[in-house]
């Protein structure tokens, strides 16, 4: 195959640019990912060795798809493609013990984290911290992402809050080296002190990847920069490929810097602007830069296509999430019954996971193929969570928390006295668990029935540790059978075991994958696959299934159809951002990519109503919306208010600048009887909210009554005071918080009586 045939002219440059730095600067979907993809192959069709070469991807499934498309340009090729942490898990491999890691160490995951600081928060007896074990976690995490050691967080700790965080840290820092453990944001932080300290390593590591790729640079933290930077010293034979408008993940470390200074930190770098869009349609990617262009820290760039205008981008409200949700399901419905797509076409976008749900129950219903991108991982199931946990103490017999983890399951009749009757003695001696376990008759305390149940089970240990070297498939099963956990689950009442029983063969067929594809690989290979693995990478878009997923795993993919929703003020913009306005600027850069996923066509959606803790609350739009330029798209409202709620009135729909609604065999536009209504302006007697109340009106007023405002939404009377058109009203909004009005000139109207709510 010709490598260059499909490419454009600036394309073409930035595939055959061999020596040098070089910086592809591009919008969505301009074919970033392709030239990385295509320079690859290029490399190696210069006779550069696969060995030289780097790959480095934001996903496992990014990577793999790389893989194969290099695969089938150049087949035979082995080169490093994979995702920053899965390549450092590989480098510590080889060189933990420069920064005194084991052979055989054990990757955390987040849930293993968070124990971790729940336990050093036992251990340091902090019952009541004054922030959430979640909190102090992420504050660890984030100092871990740029680069800051317990001691400098120390230093530089304002209040009491900061310095139990630095206390944590440095009390978890010692927790994970005596159990021979990394977290995630270790295995960066290692490999940038390895290539920091060990002169040596850092040169015959950069000598060796003498070509380096990364796409989606935007998005690397200060830990990654590093590590690029260290390997592109003596060869600066570097390539990364970003859009900043693009850059989604500042809440994790990303450093946008990394990218607008590419040109300071490298000399006679070269750079590559590709401009046109080749994923989209017109009319959608108007919507987008029109978008986009809110942002005020960003530098200006055209997003241009060939492509034909397409369909307009289409925005509907609806009454309550769940008529939402059926909604979207009716339209993908006529979408697959028109012939024009297959559901695996179709995506459905949302900010947050727990949103989700609602179009689960909808596409069921509906009878929609569908898979789920998130939520519980797989990796995070209790069953398949119990059988690592095995893998990873036979891999590790220092890993206490797996240790922790496997003692008691299935239950050998240890209680938790005797759980800590052994931790003591383990602190006390220094001593790993497993080790005090063994000699459990000497720990103080201990009853004869748990020094047997802890004797057993390191009997059980060296049995199982002796199949080490086994396959992983077998490892697996033996350790099922030997420990009695199949028989355990089967036991269990109803489906429940027969579930977890399915989830494990799910498990055990990785295992046996993974056996099959990596002749002579150890279970610490398998289990750094498996946790190092997202939920994105067990997608398949091949499956005949529509994809729900967040905004956030959506990157760098793309569907034919696409649909977001939710667009309500506090989901998207999420609430967290709305005093920061660099904050706003990211969830804004959230809804463009999202946005710029879609190839065909796009529809947005939000509801009035949304049950939130389990109260049904009015919502009001997100702010983005008003940003979104009407002559490119088509507007409906099926939720039956009328409200002026910032022009984006229904009414008003073919006057104020909409595009005209292509017809569309759709369902009845009016809603079901069983949807919820709220009392409407227009049954009020007016076509849409007045500007003021007439007098006459006012007595309506009382406090408890709920009333619409077309601008803070839904809300409740707390109190009123004074009479006549002086009479003013205390609100409290549901999302807006408090607000005086004087009645008379206020645009409020009542929607429900006082003391019922406000549903009829
Ligand atoms: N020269 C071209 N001719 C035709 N199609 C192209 C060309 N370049 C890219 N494409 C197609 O355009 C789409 C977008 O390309 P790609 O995913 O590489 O863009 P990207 O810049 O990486 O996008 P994103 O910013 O979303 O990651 C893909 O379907 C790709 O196959
Ligand atoms: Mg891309």
């Amino acid at each position: 195959m010709d490598l260059l045939a499909d490419l454009t002219t600036p394309q073409r440059e930035a595939v055959m640019h061999v020596d040098g730095p070089m910086l592809v600067l591009a919008g969505a979907g301009s074919g970033k990912t392709r030239v990385i993809t295509r320079r690859v192959a290029y490399l190696l069709k210069q006779g550069i060795a696969a060995d030289n070469i780097l790959a480095l991807t934001f996903t496992n499934k990014a990577a793999g798809e790389m893989r194969e498309r290099i695969e089938a340009l150049t087949p035979g090729a082995r080169v490093w493609v994979g995702t920053f942490h899965g390549f450092c898990a590989r480098l510590l491999r080889t060189h933990g013990s420069l920064v005194g890691l084991d052979k055989a160490f054990t990757i955390y995951d987040q849930s293993d984290r968070l124990k971790t600081v729940r336990e050093v928060l036992d251990a340091l007896g902090i019952e009541d911290p004054p922030i959430t074990p979640e909190k102090i976690e992420s504050a660890i995490s984030k100092a871990k992402n740029d680069l800051a050691s317990p001691k400098s967080l120390a230093f530089r700790a304002r209040d009491d809050k900061d310095r139990l965080v630095a206390k944590v840290y440095a009390a978890y820092e010692e927790r994970l080296k005596g159990a021979s453990a990394v977290d995630f944001d270790d295995l960066l932080v290692h490999v940038v002190s390895i290539l920091k300290n060990h002169k040596d390593v850092r040169a015959s590591l950069d000598a060796r990847f003498r070509y380096v790729l990364v796409d989606e640079y935007q998005d690397t933290n200060m830990a990654q920069y590093a590590i690029v930077r260290a390997l592109s010293v003596d060869h600066p034979n570097l390539c990364v490929t970003g859009d900043p408008d693009q850059s989604i993940y500042g809440w994790r470390g990303a450093n946008l810097s990394n990218i607008l200074e590419f040109e300071k930190d490298y000399n006679f770098v070269k750079v590559v602007k590709l401009e046109h869009n080749y994923r989209s349609t017109k009319n959608i990617l108007s919507v987008a830069d029109h978008l986009i262009q809110f942002n005020t820290n960003r530098k200006p760039k055209a997003l241009i296509t060939e492509n034909s205008r397409g369909e307009p981008v289409d925005l509907t409200v609806y009454g309550r999430e769940s008529d939402e949700a059926e909604g979207v399901a009716g339209r993908i419905q006529s979408l697959v019954r028109d012939g024009s797509y297959n559901y695996s076409d179709v995506a459905v976008f949302c900010r947050i996971t727990a949103l989700t749900r609602t179009f689960e129950q909808a596409f069921r219903s509906a009878r929609i193929p569908y898979q789920i991108i998130g939520g519980v991982s797989f990796y995070e199931r209790q069953e398949v969570k119990d059988v690592v946990s095995y893998l990873n103490l036979i891999n590790n017999p220092k890993d206490d928390l797996a240790f922790t983890r496997v003692v008691n399951v299935p239950p050998r009749g240890l209680g938790k006295t005797s759980f800590e009757h052994l931790i003591s003695a383990a602190r006390e001696r220094g001593e790993t668990l497993l080790e005090t376990a063994r000699k459990a008759k000497s720990v103080p305390g201990l009853k004869d029935k748990a020094i047997r149940a802890f004797l057993d089970f390191t009997q059980l240990y060296d049995e199982l540790a002796a199949l080490r070297d086994d396959s992983v498939e077998k490892v697996i099963l033996q350790l099922m059978e030997k420990s009695g956990y199949r028989q355990h689950l089967k036991d269990e009442p109803g489906d429940k075991g027969e579930d977890r029983l399915a989830n494990l063969e799910e498990l055990i067929t990785a295992a046996r994958e993974f056996d099959a594809e990596h002749a002579g690989a150890t279970i610490q290979e398998f289990l750094s696959d498996i946790t190092l693995a997202s939920p994105i990478d067990r997608w398949d878009q091949q499956t005949g299934a529509v994809t729900l997923m967040t905004l956030h795993a959506a990157k760098g993919l793309e569907f034919p159809v696409v649909f977001i929703v939710a667009l309500e003020a506090g989901i998207l913009p999420h609430s967290r951002a709305f005093d920061n306005p660099s904050e706003m600027e990211e969830e804004r850069r959230l809804l463009f990519v999202g946005i710029t996923r879609a190839k065909r066509e796009l529809f947005l959606s939000r509801c009035r109503i949304r049950s939130f803790r389990g109260q049904q609350q009015a919502t009001a739009q997100s702010q983005f919306l008003t940003e979104l330029p009407r002559e490119f798209m088509v507007y409906e409202d099926r939720s039956g208010v009328v409200t002026s709620e910032r022009g984006w009135s229904p009414s008003s729909s073919s006057s104020s600048g909409y595009a005209s609604r292509r017809p569309e065999p759709r369902p009845n536009p009016t809603p079901s009887p069983a949807a919820f209504r709220l009392t409407t302006a227009a049954q009020l007697g007016g076509g849409s909210f007045p500007t003021t109340t007439p007098t006459s009106d006012l007595d309506a007023f009382r406090p408890g009554a709920s009333v619409l405002h077309p601008e803070y939404g839904l809300g409740r009377i707390v109190s009123v005071d004074g009479a006549g058109p002086n009479r003013k009203g205390k609100i409290a909004f549901t999302l807006s918080g408090e607000k005086t009005f004087v009645l008379a000139k206020s645009p409020l109207k009542v929607v429900g009586k006082a003391g019922g709510r406000p549903t009829r």
